[in-house]
């Protein structure tokens, strides 16, 4: 089981208030989505907590370890974020089996498993990267971020560029990761797709969070 807790959080960057004093716990299990217009602060939201930018202010913990004192960033995080950085001449089977040899804890097998999951079939799998449409690189990143099974996954707009089959995907797969017992972080533009998608829902203007709901209710 993970807990995330942001306690006070606020990012300052060139003098802008990008996060403003935002106090809020993530579990495993449970998908959280975040709302708001662009700007509103849900991708530095995600980079706060996967460690990639630190707060200026208050804290994040993963369990009891402190970001950015006990942890530079969490044990074990997925993350599909903007311009994933994938090469153009490899195939998206060497893209992701050259982020596997990071750890090495998966084989060829699994990497393929993950690829079907997503919807490349061997053949889309076997292209180079630069040949790939938005939809498929979009799918090859959301494989990256499941890839090997975090405890930890974030979603930045996981929906973009996909078609129906592909947004029906993202919602098993968040479904699957859930069950896995994953804890799951997800921004998504379309609001009807993140109320299937999210147990809960927060959102963000000017970088502040204003209100959160569960299901119909508010919180
Ligand atoms: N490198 C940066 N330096 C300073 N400010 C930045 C930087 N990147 C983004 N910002 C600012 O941070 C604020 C929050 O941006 P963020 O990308 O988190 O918004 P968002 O809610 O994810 O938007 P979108 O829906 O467009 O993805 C914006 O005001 C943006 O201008």
């Amino acid at each position: 089981m993970t807990t995330i807790h942001m306690d006070h959080v606020t990012k300052t960057m060139k003098g802008v208030t990008v996060i403003n004093d935002i106090s809020l716990t993530f579990h495993s299990g449970k998908a959280t989505g975040l709302r708001g217009v662009n700007g509103s602060g849900k991708t530095m939201m995600m980079r706060l907590i996967a460690g990639l930018i630190f707060p200026t202010k208050g804290s994040i913990h993963i369990d009891d370890k402190k970001l950015g004192k006990d942890l530079t960033f969490p044990d074990s995080i997925g993350m599909l974020l903007e311009n994933p950085a994938f090469l153009d001449s490899y195939s998206g089977f060497q893209n992701l089996k050259m982020l596997a040899s990071i750890r090495n804890e998966i084989d060829d097998r699994q990497i393929r498993t993950v690829l079907t999951q997503v919807g490349l079939d061997e053949e889309s799998s076997k292209k180079k990267y630069k040949k790939y449409s938005l939809g498929m690189k979009q799918r090859l990143g959301i494989a990256g971020a499941i890839l090997e099974k975090p405890d930890i996954i974030i979603l930045d707009e996981p929906t973009n560029s996909l078609d129906t089959n592909g947004v029906e995907l993202v919602k098993q797969i968040v479904h699957l990761e859930k069950e896995r017992g994953a804890l799951v972080i997800i921004s998504c533009h379309d609001t009807d797709i993140l109320d299937e998608l999210a147990d809960e829902i927060h959102y963000l203007e000017n970088g502040a969070l204003i209100s959160s709901t569960k299901g119909s209710e508010s919180i």
